[in-house]
């Protein structure tokens, strides 16, 4: 047992899992999710559903979320590097609308685990990026919502790195800023 480093950061929920990289002549092998392991570590949920998207330089995705069948992502880069953001939307928490980011990269190996209740996105580091996901409920297009990416009352610090705007979707670009 043990082949993932778990760590719980400072809003309840959210887990950074560092799989351990058994690496050889050949090349390297690693688990990249373990039911029981996550289980004894706080990620004690089903998957339903996996995603993988493929974006270019300074593409940014969200900051998304579902109001019916609410998503937890395990998230993780297989290819590139993102900053990855989840915003805290749990109605009654104590961290209600702090984020966290984090650096994922193919080099790092980094996943993390954003449970149901957060706003999710990314901004794209690297020349490409394909990104990886698992999600414990279906998408639901009906119910799908979002935040600004620059929401002042998030104040997300995105590492824009002389970006003037990154590059979003119409619809990522039109969210209603929170009042
Ligand atoms: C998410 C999703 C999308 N689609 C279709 C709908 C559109 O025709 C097309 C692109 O969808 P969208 O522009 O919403 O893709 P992203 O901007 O990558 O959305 C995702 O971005 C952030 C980072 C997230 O965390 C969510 O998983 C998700 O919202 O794929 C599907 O058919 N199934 C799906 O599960």
């Amino acid at each position: 047992m043990g082949n993932f480093k778990f760590t719980q950061i400072d809003i309840e929920g959210l887990v950074i899992v560092e799989p351990k990289l058994f690496g050889d002549e050949r090349g390297y092998f690693m688990e990249t999710y373990h039911e029981e392991e996550f289980k004894n570590n706080g990620i004690s949920t089903s998957f339903v559903q996996d995603n993988q998207s493929m974006s270019k330089k300074g593409v940014l995705r969200g900051m998304h979320y579902q109001t019916r069948n609410p998503q937890g992502k395990l998230v993780r880069v297989l290819e590139g590097e993102v900053y990855d953001v989840a915003v805290d939307l749990r109605k009654g928490s104590p961290t209600f609308l702090k984020w966290h980011g984090i650096h994922l990269s193919c080099t790092n190996r980094k996943q993390f685990f954003i449970p149901e209740g957060f706003a999710h996105g990314f901004l794209v580091l690297s020349d490409v990026a394909v990104f990886s996901y698992k999600c414990t409920h279906f998408y639901d297009p009906g119910h799908e919502s979002g935040l600004l990416w620059n929401d002042p009352k998030l104040g997300i610090q995105w590492p824009l790195d002389g970006l003037v705007q990154p590059s979003l979707s119409d619809k990522d670009a039109n969210w209603k800023p929170l009042s």
